[in-house]
Parts: structure tokens; sequence; C-alpha cells
């Protein structure tokens, strides 16, 4: 143990009198005063003196036994002269903390508030501007107009918790945010106060994500308490950031600490430190302290003049050997916590970032036009992903700069997911590598670009491996994790949650979001030999959707315009032929399923991220197919499809498949300009309002090419099928239309009389509000239909789904199943039923067998089953 500093043990004159002498000298000529000076006290002065070992527990027995507190001061006394020179070394610095703080009874001095109010107002000046990423140098942005609330909550994060936030996207995962944050939000200005709780709370360690706004919360501390808004009850707050000091390099002592940035304070230095209850200390970024690991030493001191290493001052500090009443509020990125000395912590609190109240905030603060705010805004809504990582602030700062650069200087805005994400990549690199290298000369060099990409070829490694193997958290026992922990900037990207298993804690590992895992994972691909998935490679569309994200990722990185800034920023090169092969993919990709209707969503998102219009003019296939049903369209969906769709201007589609996508009259209108082209126009199953089918007939009364129209399943009633007939009546295209399991009545059939035979050849209304009786003299007609007993229509219409689910992936198989399995007992007696439902079989049990998820092979073996009944 260190305890130098003999100066400040003594406070009596008497005492520098006896200076010269050793301290056991002291306890014996001291004896008398000694006595009456610490009879109130004994009982806390003995618990010091075990907790700091100079006293045994037999020792601290032996005293209790004495009769009353005087005899228990004199026992202690008798002891420290058996103990000897160290033990009354300890016992003096006990002493002397304990007069410190009970001087703190006396009201402060005029000097003390004057340098009070100096410390205030220079703090409130270095806080004023805001410390934004890469801001310029000179830049003043006021804190004050800038800062946004930041959700603080109390605790660490369940992993089941956890698991579902990396997961969720856009609008659910801010609201998450939202959610999570209410039962447990904490004002910044609460963070040393709990109700309920009877010690008091002297140690608190905030954590969160890199980018989530640690040092801003410092900065709102400093701002408001400079400003005399804040409600803490500290007459000091001292700041020191480990970045800062990472530049000490021989030993020092905590007075030296605090003066270096702080020399006003120098005079009433000595009456802080006294009154230590009402400071608060703050040691932001822990994280990045060089010797971070070595913090929990057990070597101490406890007077803040004493000289030691700047890890044992810290570490005493926050261990209450030094300055024991002091508060300490420490901030770290998850990564290290676990470095802390255990037991020293009286609060955990998380940062979680933003919810979409405070992102829409941000932006107003940031574009300080509501206009362009709520513009810039809609821009990010629109795209899911890019909504989903704005709970982090630095992401939302990024995205925000990456807008405005493009609205100011005309240059070209990100157009594509991919593009954020690089963007997002460089930054955070560039940020973090620069500041870290700059304040540690140590390693200064180190972190060169050739470090810096292999750093991040080994995050893309650990995202690859896991995202084949359907992995989002990782445990800090896995070889792969173990091998990345030692690099700083790993912290950067990787999140860490501490798992509370029954008899023992894991640390688990995540990328702050799915999207970002998915985008290392494909980085790796693109810049490595590593071979593509075989999933990828053969272009089905089967058993490969949780790669969907990833392939999109492949072709953003790999296209022209993001491949020569990754190589330039990051110095990572993407193979060549890997670029060429995927172009090829694409083209062949797109061709096929534009062929064979096969699902096309992700094709035209790939298609979407290259931002090459030559691609489709290279595809060029025969027929235009469009089918993107099944899957609730997001605006961003619908960018890609409409690019894909402005891109074969003039051209027939010979069908578009819209079923089950959610779209709605504003959707509708989006793609409106485009619908006319169709031939095939697939509407069903969704919700579709008079306002919505308004839009349909708009555009039934322009297009010339529409012959099929499906809306199956959509709600529609008389008045809709009215509107309908109405608009089909203008061009008198329309050949066939699908109206199944809707509301239409006899009057609605009435509407449909004068469209047959002509143009109106086929009109299905099964499972729809018609009695026989009543609806037989329009059913005479043979080209409505009613029920399944039209042998030769149904076949087709088998065909035509069977055809679908071939080209299907198991989940959307499973979809169709799930409506084409209801049927009533005697349909499936008609010859088309069994030839349909028993190809159907088949299909199912090849499935089976090469299916590799458990649960969708059950799900299928329980349709093999009915079908098989
Ligand atoms: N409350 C906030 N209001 C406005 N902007 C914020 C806020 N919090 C963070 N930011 C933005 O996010 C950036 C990163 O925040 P900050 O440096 O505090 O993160 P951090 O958690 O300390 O990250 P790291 O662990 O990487 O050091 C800031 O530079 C700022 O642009």
């Amino acid at each position: 143990m260190i305890t130098t500093g003999l100066a400040h043990v003594f406070t009596s004159a008497m005492v520098e009198k006896e200076a010269c002498h050793s301290c056991l000298t002291a306890v014996r000529v001291l004896r008398v005063s000694l006595v009456d000076e610490l009879e109130g006290q004994i009982d806390s002065l003995l618990e010091v003196l075990v907790c700091q070992e100079a006293f045994t527990r037999d020792d601290r027995e032996e005293v209790l036994c004495q009769p009353g507190p005087r005899a228990r001061v004199r026992k202690v006394l008798d002891i420290l002269e058996c103990k000897g020179e160290e033990a009354a070394k300890v016992f003096f610095s006990v002493r002397s903390h304990q007069q410190l703080s009970h001087n703190t009874a006396h009201p402060p001095s005029t000097e003390y508030k004057k340098v009070q109010q100096k410390h205030k107002d220079i703090l409130r000046r270095r806080s004023e501007s805001m410390l934004f990423y890469n801001s310029r140098h000179g830049e003043k942005i006021l804190f004050s107009e800038h800062y946004v609330n930041l959700l603080l909550v109390d605790g660490h994060q369940a992993l089941e918790i956890k698991r579902h936030e990396v997961l969720a996207f856009g609008q659910e995962r801010l609201s998450l945010q939202h959610k999570s944050g209410l039962q447990r939000k904490i004002a910044p200005a609460k963070l040393f106060l709990r109700a309920n709780e009877k010690r008091p709370i002297r140690k608190v360690l905030v954590t969160g994500v890199a980018g989530i706004g640690k040092t801003i919360l410092v900065q709102k501390i400093l701002f408001d308490f400079g400003g005399n808004k804040d409600h803490l009850a500290f007459d000091f707050v001292i700041h020191m950031s480990f970045r800062d000091l990472n530049l000490i390099d021989k030993p020092t002592n905590l007075r030296e600490l605090v003066l270096r940035k702080n020399r006003h304070l120098s005079k009433e230095l000595d009456h802080i430190f006294a009154n230590d209850d009402r400071l608060l200390i703050i040691l932001d970024g822990f994280d990045e302290f060089k010797h971070y690991r070595s913090c929990d030493a057990e070597v101490f001191v406890t007077e803040p003049e004493e000289d030691a290493e700047v890890k044992e001052i810290l570490g005493s500090l926050l261990q209450g050997e030094l300055l024991p009443n002091a508060s300490v509020m420490l901030t770290s990125r998850p990564t290290a916590i676990n470095h802390i000395p255990v037991g020293c912590i009286d609060r955990y609190v998380l940062i979680a970032g933003f919810s979409l109240a405070e992102v829409q905030d941000f932006f107003l603060r940031y574009f300080q036009d509501a206009t362009v705010a709520d513009r810039m805004f809609s821009t990010v809504s629109a795209n899911e992903l890019m909504l989903t990582l704005c709970y982090i602030p630095a992401f939302c700062y990024i995205v925000c700069c990456i807008l405005n650069e493009s609205k100011d200087l005309c240059i070209e805005s990100p157009k594509t997911m991919t593009d954020i994400y690089v963007q997002y990549l460089v930054a955070l690199l560039r940020s973090h590598t620069q500041s870290r290298t700059e304040t540690c000369p140590e390693d200064q060099g180190a972190e060169t670009i050739q470090q810096l990409s292999d750093i991040v070829l080994k995050l893309g490694r650990l995202a690859f491996k896991k995202l084949m193997e359907h992995q989002t958290l990782f445990y800090s026992s896995d070889p792969e994790v173990a091998g990345l922990e030692r690099c700083s900037l790993v912290s950067t990207f990787l999140d860490k949650t501490v798992a509370q298993e029954p008899g023992c804690t894991e640390e688990v590992f995540s990328f702050a979001h799915l999207t970002v895992q998915e985008f290392f994972a494909a980085l790796y691909c693109a810049v490595t030999d590593q071979p593509l998935p075989d999933a990828i490679q053969s272009g089905e569309n089967q058993n490969n959707e949780h790669l969907d994200l990833f392939s999109r990722f492949l072709s953003g990185i790999l296209s022209d315009r993001n491949s020569k800034f990754l190589s330039r920023q990051v110095g990572l090169g993407c193979q060549e032929e890997k670029v060429e092969m995927y172009h090829k993919k694409i083209i062949t990709d797109l061709t096929m399923h534009c062929q064979n209707g096969g699902h096309i969503l992700n094709c035209l998102h790939c298609l979407f991220e290259q931002q090459d219009p030559s691609m489709v003019l290279a595809a060029l296939p025969e027929f235009l197919r469009v089918n993107v049903s099944d899957e609730t369209l997001s605006q961003m969906d619908h960018n890609a499809i409409k690019y894909f769709l402005s891109l074969t201007e003039g051209k027939i589609l010979s069908e578009l498949d819209l079923t089950g996508t959610g779209v709605n009259r504003d959707s509708l209108r989006d793609v409106q300009p485009f619908l006319h082209r169709c031939q095939k126009l697939w509407l069903g199953e969704n919700n579709l309002d008079m306002d919505a089918v308004q839009v349909i007939a708009d555009v039934l009364k322009v297009s010339e090419n529409i012959t099929n129209l499906g809306l199956g399943w959509t709600n529609i009633g008389d008045d809709e099928l009215q509107a309908l007939c109405t608009a089909i009546q203008v061009k008198k295209k329309v050949k066939e239309l699908w109206l199944e399991g809707n509301r239409v009545s006899h009057r609605g059939l009435l509407s449909l009389a004068d469209l047959t035979p002509d143009p109106l050849q086929t009109i299905v209304v099964i499972w729809n509000n018609l009695y026989e009786k009543e609806s037989a003299c329009v059913c005479s007609q043979d080209r409505i239909t009613v029920n399944f007993t039209d042998e030769e229509m149904w076949q087709e219409w088998g065909k035509w789904v069977f055809k679908r689910c071939e080209v299907s992936s198991n989940e959307k198989l499973l979809a169709v199943l799930h409506k084409v399995c209801n049927m009533s007992d005697d349909s499936l007696e008609l010859q088309w039923a069994k030839t349909f439902y028993s190809q159907l079989s088949q299909l199912i049990k090849r499935r089976i067998q090469c299916c590799t998820e458990d649960d969708i092979c059950k799900k299928l073996q329980r349709f093999d089953r009915i079908l098989n009944l």
C-alpha cells in the first residue's frame, strides 16, 4: 500500500510540531486529545481500519468488547502501538479524512464561492459548442440548439431483448426504444438520486455502444452545471477524458491531474477535496484508456497529493480509497466494462439512444428549417433500413450530413442502402482512428490503413461465418470472437451484453444491428476470395431468403462507385472477377425471373443497388413478368420496383403481381404511371377501399393493355365493383376479372351483366354474398363463375398456381398452401383438383427432402398430411 504525503495526515499545530517524528510517536504523544476527539466516531473509524486491512476482524472484536466509546478509542491506540509504524500511518490517514469530511459542515467561504462561479463559467464556455464528429476546426455549432434528449435507462439489458432489437426494423426498432425506455427512464440530473435507496449513489457507470452519445451526455452535464441549470447537488464537477489521460506517462497525483486543465481551482482545491461529498468527477471513455485492463490492481493511493501511476490514482478514486465521498461518473463502451474494478459501481446506466420522436427532433435541429427537416426525414423514413439505425445518434448525424451535402453541393445523393452503410463505415473508421492515434503516441502509426483493413476483414469474416450459421449473438468463448477482442476498433462495431446464466455470466457480442452484420459479411465476400454462398450462386429463390439483404449489400459494394470509394478510403479493393461475375449473375437472374414469373423483388433490389441502367438493356427478357407478391412492400421496395419499371419504359408488362403486398391508395398512386402497361394485373389480398379502387379505375380508363385483373379477397363490395365496371366500359379491354372472396351481392352482379360476354369473358365470383336463386339468372351466362364446376377454367388456374409454387421459396410456398388448402371436400372431388393437389403434394415432398430448416420442414409436412388425408 502506498501511504505517503504525511503533511496532510496531521492537521493541528501540535501535529506540525510532531511531524518530524514517526506516526507511532504521534499516537503516544497525542493519546489524550485523540481519545477526546475520536470518541464520537470510533465505530466508523474502526470499520475503515478493518476495510483498509490495518486491523483484523479479531482486532475489531477486541475493541468492541470495551465498555463505552472512550475505552474503545484507547484500545485502538493500544493495538496500534503493538502493530507498529505502518498501521499508525493508516490510522492517521483515516482520521485525516474523517476530519476533512467533518469540516464540510462549515459554510463555504466567499473565496470558495467565487472559484465555484468561475469554474462554472469556464465549463459553460468549454461546452457551448457541440462536439460533432468531423466538425471543422473553429466551427461553432451551439450545444443548446443541437442537443437532443437521450434515452437513459437503468440496469443491464436482457439477452432476449437484445436479440429482438438486433432483428427489428424501421419504425418497429425505434418504437422498441420508446417502450423499453418507458419504465426505466432517467433524467441526466437524476443520475445520482434513486428513490428507496438507503445507500447514497456515488459511483455511476454509463455504458452504450459506439456513437450512442456518452461523450455528449457528459457535455450535457457540464453544460447544465455551468449554466446553473442542472439539479445535481454538487459544488464542483471536474471532467477528465481518458483520451487525454493517455498522454501522461509518468507518475503524478490527483491534485496535478485536476489542475492540468483547471488551474483556476488551485487556491481552493484543498477545500474542494475536503468537501468531497459535494464533488463529481467525470471520467469519459474508459474503453479508450490505454491501461484499461489493469485498473483493478490492488495498489492504492489515499491522498490527493500522493504520486502514483494514473491507473492507480483512478483505480483508488473508483474504489473509494481516494476521496471516498466523491461521486464519480465513468463512461465506457460495453466492451471494456469487465475491467472496471468489481463491486465499486453503485448504479449501472445504459444509454439507449433515440426513439422516433428524438430522431425527428434531431433532423429539425440539424437542418434548422422545418420544411427541409420534414423532407429529409421522409426520405429517411422511406428507407426502412436507414431509419433502423437512426437510434444511434452518430448514425443519425452521418445520415443528415450525407443528405445535406448532396443538397448543398448538388453531388449525387446516396441512392441506395449500401451507399449509406459504406459512408457510415468510413465515417466511423475515420473519426475513431484519427482521435485514438492522435492521443496515444505509443500506438501512433500502428493503425495504418493496412491494419484498418485487416480489422475490417476480421470483423467481416466473423459476420460472414455467423450469418451463414444464422447467428446474431456470439459468445466470447467462441474462438472466432476471442481472436478479435484485443483490437480497439472492434468495439466501434461490436456491441457487448453480459448474459446472466444461472451460476455464471458470459459476454455476448453482436453487431449494432443485423443489417450491419449483413453489410460486413457482404464486404468480406466482395473483397476476399471467399466463394459466394451456394444459395446465391445458384440464383434459385428457394431457401435463401435469409441472404436477401446480404446479396443486396454485395451488389451495392461490387457496384462501380462504392468499390472505388471503399478502395480509396479503407484500402479494400473488390475482386475484379467477382464484380464481373456478380454483374452477369444479376442479368441472368433478372432474365430468368422475368421469364418464369419467379419472385423478383430481391433481384430488383440488387439491380437498384448497382445503379447501372445498362444492365437492364443487357437483360432484355422476352417477357416482362414482375412478381413481387406475398410480402408487405416498404417504400424501399416500391423504389426498387419503380426503378426497374422506369428502365423498361415503353415495354409491355406481361404480368405485375402485387398480390398480398399491402398496397393501398397511396402506394397504387405511386406506381400508377406504370400500371397501364400491364396485361395481367394481380392485386388480390390487399385491403382496397373506394379510393384505392378509384386509382385502379383511372388506370382501366386509359389502358389499352390490361386484359386480366385479379381482385380476390380485397374487401370489394357492390359500389366498388360498379366503379370498376364503369371504367372497364371505356376501353373494353379487360377479359378476365377475378373477384373471389369479396362482398359482392346480386346488385353488384347486375352491374357486370352489361360487360359480358364482351369484353369480359371470365368473371370469378366464388365466395361472395351470392345466393343461388337470386343470382341464377345472371349466372346463367356461363361467363360468370360462382363455384368450382368449370373444369377447364380451374385446370388453367391450377396450372398457373402450380407454376408459381415451383419457383417460390419454401416460405412463399407455405403462404400459398395456406390459401389453396382451404377448399371444401366437394371441390376436392373434381378432376382438376385431384391433379392439382397431387402435383402439389409431390412438390412438397421434394421440398421436404432438401429442407434444412426444422420449423419450415414441420409446416411442409403438416400440409403434406392434409393433402393426403
Ligand atoms: N444527444 C445528442 N444530441 C445530438 N447529437 C448527438 C447526441 N448524442 C450523440 N450525438 C451525435 O453523435 C455523435 C457521437 O456521440 P458521442 O461521441 O457522444 O458517442 P459515444 O457514445 O461517446 O461514442 P464512442 O463510444 O464511439 O466514443 C456526436 O458527435 C454527435 O454528432
